[in-house]
């Protein structure tokens, strides 16, 4: 398995296998490359089913054992079934996605081997859905999740980004999920670094508080010392499990990341925060694809705390250090 000079060593890849979407969020990062607008249909710089299987037959030969397939909307790939199927074995196949294309394809994507999958449903509100998503797609998102839960996905992961448009709706969705089995929620703290709007911030702490007086049980996911919250519902029948995605001027988060990046045009990329670091695999042989790789995980810095660091004023600055390494790209 191969580490970075801070010890982190790469476990796992999140592949986007397109920047395509069919939703237009306002609060989108795009996995860091930014508007997901454009043409619907599939373009000419998209990894093809072949390179992307390539790159995780290498991946796996460092030992990584988890893929997480995202975009974009992953599920735009009609070869994803396929790219599934040809996955190495020893890796664990988790996807995000908006959820809106899983009826009626959720269980040949469990056929094909998919284990985890993320659904991001930001609201319990078709017309609150749709201002954040700009898409009436509602009631296609509680099918999707029902169609995943039926094809047996456990857990069926709701991502909901908490900012000034959602926070209304934690205690809902905290809820939601723990009367519904099978369903686990993921609070993710808005990230303006790459889309703008800081207006738009909500303390998470706040909501961290909130959770740890709701809670009957706290635990650490080691993956960026994330905190999951076990909640009873409001009628006491079930639990759910709340974990909150806190990374934003959070250097502990980033000291336990152990993820490459790799961007729908076959792109490596450390950090989701940074392109400054982009590399690509060239025609994405096995050789040209263990050399980038072998670099980009050497070349891995913690964001917050390393690449951006604090001044005197207490604000987070670029650290001297990679203006000069990164100057002119
Ligand atoms: N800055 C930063 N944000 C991340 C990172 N990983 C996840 N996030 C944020 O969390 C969002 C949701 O991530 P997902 O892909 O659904 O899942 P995950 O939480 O990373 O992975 P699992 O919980 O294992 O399924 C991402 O789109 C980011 O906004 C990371 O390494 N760095
Ligand atoms: C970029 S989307 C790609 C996958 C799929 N289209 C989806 O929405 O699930 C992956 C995740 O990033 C989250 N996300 C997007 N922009 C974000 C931001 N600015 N801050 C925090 N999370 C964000 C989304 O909510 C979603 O859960
Ligand atoms: S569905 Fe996902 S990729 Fe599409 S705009 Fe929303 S967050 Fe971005
Ligand atoms: S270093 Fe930090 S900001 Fe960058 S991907 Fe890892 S956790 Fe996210």
């Amino acid at each position: 398995m191969l580490a970075d000079e801070f010890g982190r060593e790469v476990t796992g890849v999140r592949v986007s296998l397109t920047d395509r979407c069919n939703f237009d969020c306002v609060y989108c990062h795009n996995e860091g490359l930014g508007d997901t607008r454009g043409p619907m249909d599939p373009q000419d710089d998209e990894m093809s089913t072949d390179d992307v299987v390539r790159f995780l037959e290498v991946a796996a030969e460092f030992d990584v054992d988890a893929v997480k397939f995202t975009g974009g909307e992953p599920m735009l790939r009609q070869d994803l079934e396929e790219i599934i199927e040809r996955t190495p074995e020893q890796m664990e196949v988790s996807l995000t996605t908006n959820g809106t294309f899983l009826p009626g394809r959720a269980e040949a994507l469990v056929d094909a081997g998919l284990e985890r999958v993320n659904v991001s449903q930001d609201a319990l509100d078709p017309e609150d859905f749709a201002a954040v998503t700009k898409s009436g797609a509602y009631e296609k998102v509680l099918e999707g999740v029902d169609a995943a839960l039926e094809a047996g996905l456990d857990p069926v992961k709701l991502n909901m980004v908490v900012f000034e448009h959602t926070a209304g709706y934690v205690p809902e969705m905290v809820d939601h999920v723990a009367r519904n089995e099978g369903m686990q929620l993921q609070l993710i703290e808005y990230m303006p670094e790459l889309t703008g709007k800081p207006e738009w911030n909500v303390d998470i702490g706040r909501v961290h508080d909130w959770l740890a007086e709701q809670a009957d049980e706290i635990e650490h996911r080691e993956m960026h010392d994330r905190k999951r919250y076990w909640v009873s519902s409001d009628d006491g029948d079930g639990q759910g499990m709340v974990e909150i995605v806190d990374p934003v001027e959070n250097p502990t988060f980033c000291a336990n990341c152990h993820r490459v990046r790799v961007t729908h045009q076959g792109h490596l990329k450390g950090c989701l925060n940074r392109n400054d670091d982009l590399k690509p695999m060239g025609e994405m042989s096995k050789p040209e694809i263990r050399e980038a790789y072998r670099e980009v995980v050497a070349n891995r810095v913690p964001y917050y705390g390393e690449y951006m660091i604090k001044n005197g004023d207490d604000e987070w600055e670029l650290n001297d250090k990679y203006i000069e390494e990164y100057a002119g790209i």
